[in-house]
Order: structure tokens, then sequence, then C-alpha cells
């Protein structure tokens, strides 16, 4: 568990508990399934927020990803707020509820239950980042799309970077790629757009992550235009710093390449708050926790805005 002093942070069990709250305190907007099992069997808690969310209609789709990374756990809290914000404001917000009423929301909290849990095992916070397989994977290289390309990973087991044996071998993300290939009907995609949420460094990052160059094949000027142009206003709305993900360093595997280049999914990463400091940077006190997720609202709604062009 977390320490008494950060016991603001949910840890697995309180985040399936939340959800639960708010399925039973808004049946008609909330609908919460499974997407799948971790490594070591605990389900990977979906959420979906709309009107009539147990019927599926054509309404534009966003997904909110958190806690790929098991220490950082801000970013659990930042998906727990934006369930419920956009539960407990519905009926009374009106940009809430012409959100709620005209999205698909879906809300994955807990990539990585068993790093979190992990993390939080010990006397103290273990500084852990990848899955909990016997060689255990960073989910953040272990994407489909030019996995292992371009030296933005390691091969190495021992390695915190280590991408996995192959493509998907990870349960974890072997399990979400499932549930995004789930919302593809009649050939097209249903998820417009997406934040993948990391710590720490106050950042807004876009694809590609496995190539410095802006244009690629899958990236055109004109949407690398537009990943920059929205990657930009979310950052003057949350203060963070807005640049093309390999600006920060080349990754391959990552999530947001994949989400974009197999499926057009307008898709960021978010490193949220500290912009600096060392390892505890990982584990800011839980005071921050209402003030540094409620930043990125305007953030939020303007995607979610946005999926819906
Ligand atoms: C999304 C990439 C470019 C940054 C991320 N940084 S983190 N969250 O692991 O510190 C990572 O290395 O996966
Ligand atoms: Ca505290
Ligand atoms: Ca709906
Ligand atoms: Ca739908
Ligand atoms: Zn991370």
């Amino acid at each position: 568990d977390f320490p008494p002093e950060d016991s603001g942070y949910h840890t697995y069990s309180e985040t399936v508990s939340e959800i639960e709250e708010a399925a039973a305190e808004h049946p008609g907007i909330v609908d919460s399934t499974s997407a799948g099992r971790s490594a070591r069997g605990r389900d990977i808690p979906v959420v979906k927020i709309s009107d009539n969310a147990g019927t599926d209609e054509n309404e534009p789709e966003v997904l909110f990803t958190c806690n790929q990374h098991a220490r950082e756990h801000l970013t659990t809290e930042m998906c727990l707020h934006i369930l419920r914000r956009y539960t407990d404001n519905h009926g009374s917000d009106p940009d809430i509820t012409n959100a709620v009423d005209n999205r698909e929301i879906w809300i994955i909290p807990m990539v990585n239950p068993d790093g979190s849990t992990y993390d939080v095992s010990g006397n103290g916070y273990r500084g852990w980042r990848r899955n909990r397989e016997s060689e255990p994977v960073d989910l953040n290289r272990n994407w489909g799309y030019e996995w292992g390309c371009c030296g933005g990973s390691s091969g190495n087991p021992s390695q915190p970077t280590y991408r996995g044996p192959a493509p998907f071998s990870a349960p974890e993300t072997a399990t979400i790629r499932d549930f995004v290939e789930s919302r593809e009907a009649g050939g097209r995609q249903r998820i417009t757009a997406h934040i993948d949420f990391h710590s720490f460094s106050e950042l807004v990052l876009w694809p590609y992550g496995y190539t410095t160059a802006d244009t690629a094949p899958g990236m055109t000027r004109e949407q690398y235009r537009r990943f920059a142009e929205l990657g930009n206003a979310m950052a003057r709305s949350n203060g963070y710093t807005p640049m093309q993900s390999s600006d920060l360093y080349v990754t391959d595997g990552s999530m947001n390449d994949w989400m974009w280049a197999e499926h057009g999914i307008l898709s960021f990463t978010f490193e949220m708050y500290p912009s600096g400091g060392g390892i505890d940077g990982f584990y800011p006190p839980d005071e921050v926790i209402e003030r540094e997720t409620a930043r990125n609202d305007e953030a939020v709604a303007m995607l979610l805005n946005e999926a819906g062009a």
C-alpha cells in the first residue's frame, strides 16, 4: 500500500472500487468491463462514459490510458479524475453534458496493475517501471509499430526499456491492442483521439517517436501540422512544453506510434507534474493530486472536442 502520508493515491483495489462506485452512482452513463488480464491475472478495467452507455451508438470515441509505467501513480489519479468529473457534472455542466451525450469516452486507469501494485508492495517506493512478467517488459516499447526498429528500446531483459521478445508479448499491451481493434466496425476505427498519461516532466508529446523526422510513411505534412497545432494548444492550456515525441528521445514500439500508424488515432502522451527532479519526481505528495489533475481539464476538453472534427 501507499505510505500513510500518501494515502490519497489509489491502489489497484481502490481503483476498482472507485469504478464500481461511479457505475453505481451514474448507471445510465457509465458502463465498466474488464479489457482482459495482466500477467499476474488481474483484470484490467475499462470504463465507458456516454449517454445510453449500454448501447454502442454512432458517436466519436475517445480513449484515455494511464499507468502504463508502474511508478507513475499520479497518472492513475488523472484517469480517475476524468471519470469523476465527466460523471458527477453530467446534467449540471453544459460542456461536460455535451461531451458525454455526443462522445463515447473510454478510460483505462491502470494499464499495468501488477507493476503498480509491486511498486508500493514493499516498505516505501520501489521505483518500478515495467510489468511483472518473469522477464519484465517496458510496456511502452512493446507495441507493434516499428517495434525495436531504431535504438529506441533495449533487447536486454535486464534493462528498464526492455522491449520484450516480440511485439505484444506482454499480456497488458495485447489486451489493449485487442480492445482498440474491437472498436473497429465496418472497416472504420471509431476511436479518433487518445491521450496516454505518463509522469513526469510536464510535456505534451505527439508521434512519431521512432524517427526524428516530422513526416514519414503514414504521417503527411498536413497530419503532422494537425498534431502540432492541437498539441501546442493543449500545452498552452496546462503550461506543459509541446514537442514531437522523438525530440525528447527516440522510442520504438511506443503506444502513440501504434495508435496513430495502425488506427489513425490522434494519439498523444502527456508527461505530468513535476517538471523536473530526480527519482522523487515520480512520487509527488498526494496534496498535489487535485491541482495537478485539474490542470489538464481544459486539454481533455479540447481533445474531446477535436475528436468530432
Ligand atoms: C512517451 C515517451 C517519449 C516518454 C516516456 N517517458 S517516461 N514516462 O517513461 O518517463 C517513455 O520513455 O516511455
Ligand atoms: Ca499527504
Ligand atoms: Ca452515447
Ligand atoms: Ca460507438
Ligand atoms: Zn511513463
